[in-house]
């Protein structure tokens, strides 16, 4: 049958062990088997069914995520996971809900900026949920601007009390997730004023609703800011709405690792840098990252997969289509995201390892990396963000038609997708982040200040302006060596035309605004460049398993040359290489995907992922996606009956009048 023998015969033809390629995806051996344990628990769960998410109203809907989150903790509990194992209970029931803002950001906020004594208060209530936290920043006039919040935070000597207060409508909490309805807490930001001197944002951990009843306290106006995108979607998520009458909490509330308010009324700074006041979102947006491989891989998984079943044109002897995977035009679509996905996996992986570093450098009182890392995590955010949301998009043009069905699962992971392109720093505000990083890097050259981290190749600056790329022949484009150095001398002069560009403005505020355009081309370039290096940095450890290494260098090459190919302008016009170089790095990519062809369902299949947790007919593992396709149908609630709802009212009317007006 059609769908079945199609999958086990691409099974059949990979080149390389599939298991091992398992273990190289979730980035070792023991997180596999917790991963696979844990989402095939999932998968079992009837509580955790996912099919009628897009039918639901978005009561019934909110409902059910309630039902899912109390079911979900409850298991956490009864199989006492550990913190790992729970994480991925929460990543597999693959709901956006409040719990998410609970472990992902409260937590980590009281982690990160609340001093010993706080996290020892804390932390115990909100681990056992005792509490249910959220990251109240953003407001309706001001989410980007962080330094412009309006929400007040004012130091009552007498009573040893802050005053939390929204002055004006656009000072009104905004957007965060698990504050509209469910949130007992929240981490709010708002203005230090200590005897009316502003102090610039801190963070306040203040109670929102009862622990009795769950009623909004005292001076406390708090609800749902409405309908999201799409149906189903992000609207699992209560985004709140928050304003505050002059509400009081203690001084011991203001989290102090940053700064300190004493009794007095004195601010004390610490000796770490005020920066760590937006360090969730170094957090977060690090771990956003890591996700971006898992959304693009789902949506990648669902085409790759249906692509080898669904036929057309081009009758072949057997009297059967031609499977759409072997149409070039699909495979130049659909093989570059399935290297932006490993790609992505790679750059996560190394990212969390940068996380992890800078954390245990801040512990023991080593800032130094900590610019590195912002730049860093804003602009991979920004880059795997946006290709992500419009991977999925394309995926979804890979399937035709079937893939604008709620059923392939890809209009709703878009819609669930794609605020990740705004929450957390939109990605131009991001990407000009890193801007500013690197003309910084830049303005240092030759001061006896050495680039460090993902800037050291500025450090060779001389030699990336002037040098000439070396391929000849297509094949020359397969070494590392090569691909590196076109990447970092794209990069490289970018950064410096900006800077030099930027040295022509007297005030260099208005040059920046003036150049922002080009200034992201350059912070695009760069990151680019960081994906391709921490690629080719993962292929040069040990890799096992028959065939495994070799495919990843294909996947690491097709990324390489489809970035190039996509900004062929900047390669170009910074003369890293010539016309004719150009167009043998796209007879290469030809060539590679011809290579990858064979092991494409194998390459998906590595993914480990279920049927569950893809969610789509069309990216069934079986394959068997036309009867599936069709008895999906008969599930709408548009088919519980044979003649709809309405018919009287509506539809026999116009019938009966035309009927009329043609006897007339
Ligand atoms: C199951 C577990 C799941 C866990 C994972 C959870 C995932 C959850 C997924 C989805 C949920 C989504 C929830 C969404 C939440 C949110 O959106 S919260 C709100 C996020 N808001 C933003 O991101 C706002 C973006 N704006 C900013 O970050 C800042 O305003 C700014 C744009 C950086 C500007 O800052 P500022 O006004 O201070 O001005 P600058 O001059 O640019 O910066 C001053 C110096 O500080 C340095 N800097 C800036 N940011 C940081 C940082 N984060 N860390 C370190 N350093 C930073 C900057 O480089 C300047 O340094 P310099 O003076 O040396 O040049
Ligand atoms: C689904 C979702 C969940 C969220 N969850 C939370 C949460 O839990 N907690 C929380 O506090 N917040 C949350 N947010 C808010 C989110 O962090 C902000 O929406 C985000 O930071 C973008 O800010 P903004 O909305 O003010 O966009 P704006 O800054 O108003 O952006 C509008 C446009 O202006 C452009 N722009 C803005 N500034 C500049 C500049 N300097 N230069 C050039 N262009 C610029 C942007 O690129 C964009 O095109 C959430 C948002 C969403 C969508």
């Amino acid at each position: 049958m059609a769908g079945f023998d199609d999958l086990a015969s691409e099974r059949s033809k990979a080149q390389f062990d599939v298991e091992e390629m398992k273990v190289i995806w979730a980035g070792s051996r023991h997180t596999l088997e917790v991963s696979d344990r844990i989402s095939r628990l999932v998968a079992n769960d009837p509580v955790f069914r996912k099919d009628t998410r897009t039918m639901l109203s978005r009561k019934d809907l909110f409902k059910n995520t309630l039902r899912k989150a109390a079911h979900a903790w409850k298991r956490i509990i009864e199989l006492r996971l550990s913190e790992e194992e729970a994480a991925e209970l929460r990543f597999y029931v693959d709901e956006p809900a409040f719990m998410d803002l609970h472990w992902g950001m409260f937590i980590p906020t009281i982690k990160g900026q609340g001093t010993e004594e706080q996290q020892q208060k804390w932390l115990p209530l909100a681990y056992k949920m005792k509490i249910i936290g959220c990251y109240a920043q953003t407001e309706l006039g001001h989410g980007s601007n962080v330094q412009g919040l309006e929400t007040t935070a004012t130091f009552d000597p007498q009573t040893d009390e802050f005053i939390i207060h929204s002055p004006t409508l656009t000072s009104s909490k905004w957007w965060p997730g698990g504050l509209g309805k469910v949130s007992t807490h929240a981490v709010v930001y708002g203005r230090l004023i200590i005897d009316s001197k502003d102090y610039g944002v801190n963070g306040f951990i203040v109670q929102l609703r009862s622990l009795d009843d769950h009623l909004p306290l005292p001076g406390i106006t708090i609800g749902d800011i409405g309908m999201k995108f799409g149906s189903g979607a992000y609207n699992t998520m209560d985004n709140g709405v928050l304003r505050f009458d002059h509400v009081r909490i203690p001084r011991d509330q203001m989290l102090m690792r940053v700064s300190q308010v004493t009794r007095e009324g004195k601010l004390v700074q610490s000796n770490v840098p005020w920066q760590l006041v937006y360090g969730t979102m170094v957090y977060v947006r690090q771990k956003i990252v890591s996700d971006a491989s898992c959304a693009l891989s789902r949506a990648v998984c669902i085409a790759t997969r249906y692509s080898a079943v669904r036929r057309q044109f081009g009758l072949q002897s057997n009297g059967i289509e031609t499977q759409v995977i072997d149409y070039k035009t699909q495979q130049s679509r659909l093989f570059p995201l399935l290297a932006s996905a490993y790609a992505f996996r790679f750059v996560g992986e190394w990212l969390k390892w940068l996380y992890m570093d800078v954390n245990q450098r801040l512990q023991a009182s080593d800032f130094s990396t900590l610019p590195e890392a912002h730049a860093c995590t804003a602009g991979l955010k920004s880059l795997t963000t946006s290709a992500t949301a419009d991977g999925i998009e394309e995926c979804r043009k890979l399937c035709g038609g079937h893939g604008y069905l709620c059923s392939s699962g890809l209009p709703e992971l878009f819609a669930v997708y794609i605020p990740a392109c705004t929450y957390e720093g939109d990605n131009i505000v991001l990407l000009l982040q890193v801007a500013r990083f690197l003309i910084k890097t830049v303005s240092q050259l030759g001061s006896g200040k050495e680039p460090v981290g993902t800037t050291v190749y500025m450090g060779r600056v001389e030699q990336l302006m002037q040098c000439h790329c070396a391929v000849q022949k297509a094949e020359d484009w397969l070494k590392p060596s090569v691909i590196l150095e076109a990447f970092e001398a794209r990069s490289m002069r970018m950064s410096v035309a900006s800077a030099q560009n930027l040295a022509k403005f007297d005030n260099q505020e208005e040059g920046f605004l003036e150049l922002s355009a080009d200034l992201v081309q350059a912070a695009v370039a760069h990151c680019q460049l960081i994906v391709v290096s921490k690629f080719i940095e993962k292929l040069q450890q040990d890799i096992p398993g028959k065939g495994v290494k070799g495919q990843l260098e294909a996947l690491c090459n097709i990324y390489a040359l489809f970035i190039l190919h996509k900004h062929l302008g900047d390669f170009l016009s910074t003369g890293c290489i010539t016309p004719k170089q150009a167009s043998l790095a796209n007879a290469q990519l030809r060539s590679l995907y011809s290579q990858v062809r064979p092991n494409a369902i194998a390459l998906v299949d590595a993914f480990n992922y279920t049927d569950h947790y893809l969610s789509s007919v069309l990216g069934r593992y079986d394959g068997n996606v036309y009867p599936k396709l069709y008895e999906e149908a008969w599930k709408d609630p548009l088919n519980d009956s044979v003649v709809p709802d309405g018919y009287q009212e509506y539809i026999q009317p116009i019938l009966k009048q035309q009927l009329r007006n043609a006897r007339l």
